[in-house]
């Protein structure tokens, strides 16, 4: 299928097979809007909508639903509504004879180029959690923090791990974060001293956005797990090291992790990665039942999507790669992320955020913090051959996450989570 509208190169994030979801304004249109991404233009989804293009999907009102600044009630409506609506946009890109777009003044009348736009938070979070579902990034973790005979607590195998985040401080990509001030014991044998973060780092993750939700007291299954995923984004779980250490001990990171947390504006469908599922590692010991596949659906639950971390270091105006990594080596899926989470009667509601956790894979250019590259600062990580080096993250360098999936002439890319680290106050 190709684009007939616009241009979209081959190395484009944004084909005709992706069509992400993301909310921005223009300088004329201060007003959040609904838009789809393709090629290097924002499509106005709520003009779109004025001009017939959604008429006859059951159950979606698409003027009011497209004309809010947010996703919400979009990501609350299903695969029922988020399918028909994917297929009428797929044909109106692709049919130059398409009804609608035989009424189109130009390509101006219903998109903006995205060098135009500016983007703001997707939806409207209510809540954000954050799992720990990479063995890799919880084994390294678990050496530096815990030692080698406790790295891997005996429940990890048998549960995805989480903890409750806070929404407040999540940030769309481009958004500037001050260097964070608290408490740290860098001398086990002193008391702690209050100050800046000297072990500023970023976690490698993508965060994925809860669709139809689910009433307190009611729990999902695995099979409805599958179906409410309304997609994914790049995510940065910036962590000061040194505050999380002194302060994680019983109830888990706290001030440490929630000064900011960025994502990347445009949220990629479940339907666009639905080609790039990979079987997930081997599960042993085999999940408890209501962890396991669902008979209905595809027993393939990971996804092959390529990551990379890169510096542009304070300073210079060029980038150097951090990490290099893949969702598909995720231990926990989504779906058993999702199912775990509303196990216990929690309720989930449409536009709420999950984290994977931190992304690692088996290699070390697949880590994803420089705890583990610099593996707790006993190391340098050179940044390709300039000659620089960090441990950690310093004032003004950005860090920026990028990603995609291969298809064949095509890509299923993510844009960017990018963020600059300003000096503590
Ligand atoms: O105490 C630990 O083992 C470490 C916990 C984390 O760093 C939490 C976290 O953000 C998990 C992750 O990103 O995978
Ligand atoms: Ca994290
Ligand atoms: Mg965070």
């Amino acid at each position: 299928m190709k684009c007939t509208l616009v241009d979209v190169a081959p190395e484009s994030d944004f084909s005709i097979q992706n069509l992400p979801y993301g909310v921005y304004s223009t300088a004329g249109a201060a007003e959040p809007r609904v838009g789809v991404a393709i090629g290097d233009y924002a499509l106005d989804m709520c003009a779109l909508a004025q001009r017939g293009l959604f008429d006859g999907i059951d159950g979606l009102d698409a003027a009011r639903v497209f004309g809010q600044p947010r996703l919400n009630e979009f990501m609350g409506l299903g695969r029922p509504v988020w399918r028909p609506v994917r297929e009428a946009l797929q044909c109106f890109l692709s049919d130059a004879e398409h009804p609608v777009r035989k009424g189109l003044d130009g390509v101006d009348s219903v998109a903006v180029p995205l060098s135009a736009v500016r983007m703001h938070l997707p939806a409207n979070i209510g809540d954000y959690t954050d799992f720990y579902a990479s063995r890799e990034h919880a084994t390294n973790v678990g050496v530096m923090f815990r030692g080698k005979d406790n790295a891997l607590m005996p429940n990890w195998t048998h549960l995805p791990v989480g903890y409750h985040g806070r929404a407040s401080s999540i940030v769309v990509s481009g958004t500037e974060l001050r260097r964070p001030s608290g408490q740290r014991r860098p001398d086990p044998e002193q008391p702690p001293v209050f100050g800046p973060s000297v072990r500023l780092d970023y976690e490698l993750e993508m965060g994925w956005f809860v669709g139809p939700g689910n009433e307190l007291g009611t729990p999902l299954t695995i099979e409805q797990a599958e179906e409410r995923i309304f997609g994914v984004v790049l995510m940065n779980d910036w962590s000061a090291r040194d505050i999380q250490a002194w302060e994680y001990v019983p109830l888990g990171p706290f001030l440490g992790k929630n000064f900011g947390t960025t994502i990347s504006p445009w949220v990629v469908t479940m339907d666009a990665l639905e080609p790039f599922r990979v079987p997930q590692p081997a599960q042993d010991p085999e999940p408890l039942p209501y962890l396991r596949s669902p008979p209905g659906a595809p027993a393939a639950a990971g996804y092959d999507i390529q990551l990379g971390v890169d510096i542009r270091p304070s300073g210079r105006d060029e980038f150097f790669p951090l990490t290099r990594s893949n969702l598909k080596y995720m231990y926990w899926t989504l779906r058993q992320q999702l199912v775990h989470h509303a196990i216990n009667g929690c309720n989930m509601r449409p536009g709420d955020l999950c984290g994977t956790g931190t992304i690692s894979g088996p290699t070390e250019e697949a880590f994803g913090s420089m705890l583990e590259l610099s593996w707790s600062g006993k190391k340098d990580i050179a940044l390709g051959s300039s000659g620089l080096t960090r441990k950690f993250i310093q004032d003004n360098d950005v860090i920026r996450i990028t990603g995609h999936c291969q298809g064949d002439g095509f890509r299923v890319g993510f844009g960017e989570c990018a963020g600059l680290i300003l000096p503590a106050q």
